[in-house]
């Protein structure tokens, strides 16, 4: 077993208000971790202390291996990043806003890479259309792109199936899937219970950002029949 994601009592304080408190958590290579919890539970905040985009105030993450507090461009090389409701860039176009990630990442076959994508997920005809004008739903799938197209170990997505129809839904699901068998973890953060169940190896629970429970999508099932049982019974406690 190897170790992608470890987290040691971290922590986050805005003012008075710990939205994240003293969660020690371990993500294993290969698995589909799946991060629930309330609305302003710390879902976002955590995502956010794990890819370095804000500072732990106590507590550390190792992600593959780096710690990210010492090194989060070290860490943002290596993932793939979908931030919470995050947009493309209004003022270019797909292959564009493609082509720009593609130079950061320093891909090589980023046309071929792209036009997979761009099939795979249905909106070739949106290839070079200005990102301000396309809709929720094809915004979401170019920032799924953006996420993957360097093939990365560690994927982190808030929210990564909320603004698609049930037909993408299903087929990026079976995409995670399929992504994780490869050896590849990816860790999602979502308040779709059922399709956690359906998808995900494992996942925690956080509720005012305290961590009730961790496991094996197994252990819940053998011990609380539904994802939503369990979930129900903790955070209405
Ligand atoms: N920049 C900030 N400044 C102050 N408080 C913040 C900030 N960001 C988040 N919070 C607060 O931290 C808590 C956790 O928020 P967070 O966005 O991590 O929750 P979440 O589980 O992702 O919620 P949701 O499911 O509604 O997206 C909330 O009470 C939120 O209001």
């Amino acid at each position: 077993m190897q170790e992608i994601i470890s987290t040691k009592n971290l922590t986050k304080l805005y003012g008075d208000l710990t939205a994240v408190n003293n969660v020690t958590l371990s993500v294993q290579k290969g698995s589909l971790f799946g991060l629930l919890g309330p609305n302003g539970s710390g879902k976002t905040t955590m995502i956010k202390m794990l890819t370095g985009q804000i500072s732990p105030s106590t507590g550390n993450a190792i992600i593959l291996g780096i710690d990210v507090n010492t090194d989060p461009i070290g860490v943002r090389k290596l993932v793939g990043i979908i931030p919470e409701q995050e947009s493309p860039p209004s003022f270019l176009t797909c292959m564009e806003y493609l082509e720009f990630i593609g130079n950061i990442r320093k891909i090589p076959d980023l046309e071929k890479r792209a036009d997979w994508w761009f099939e795979f997920l249905e909106f070739e005809d949106k290839k070079n259309v200005l990102c301000k004008d396309l809709s929720r739903g094809t915004r979401q799938k170019l920032m799924l792109t953006q996420a993957f197209i360097h093939e990365p170990e560690l994927a982190l997505i808030d929210e990564p199936l909320i603004n698609f129809d049930p037909i993408m839904q299903d087929k990026v699901k079976s995409f995670f899937v399929t992504y994780a068998q490869k050896g590849n973890t990816l860790f999602i953060s979502t308040h779709l219970l059922e399709t956690a169940e359906e998808i995900c190896s494992e996942v925690a629970i956080l509720q005012s950002g305290t961590l009730l429970f961790t496991g094996t999508i197994k252990s819940v099932r053998e011990g609380y029949g539904h994802l939503q049982d369990l979930f129900l019974s903790l955070v209405r406690r």
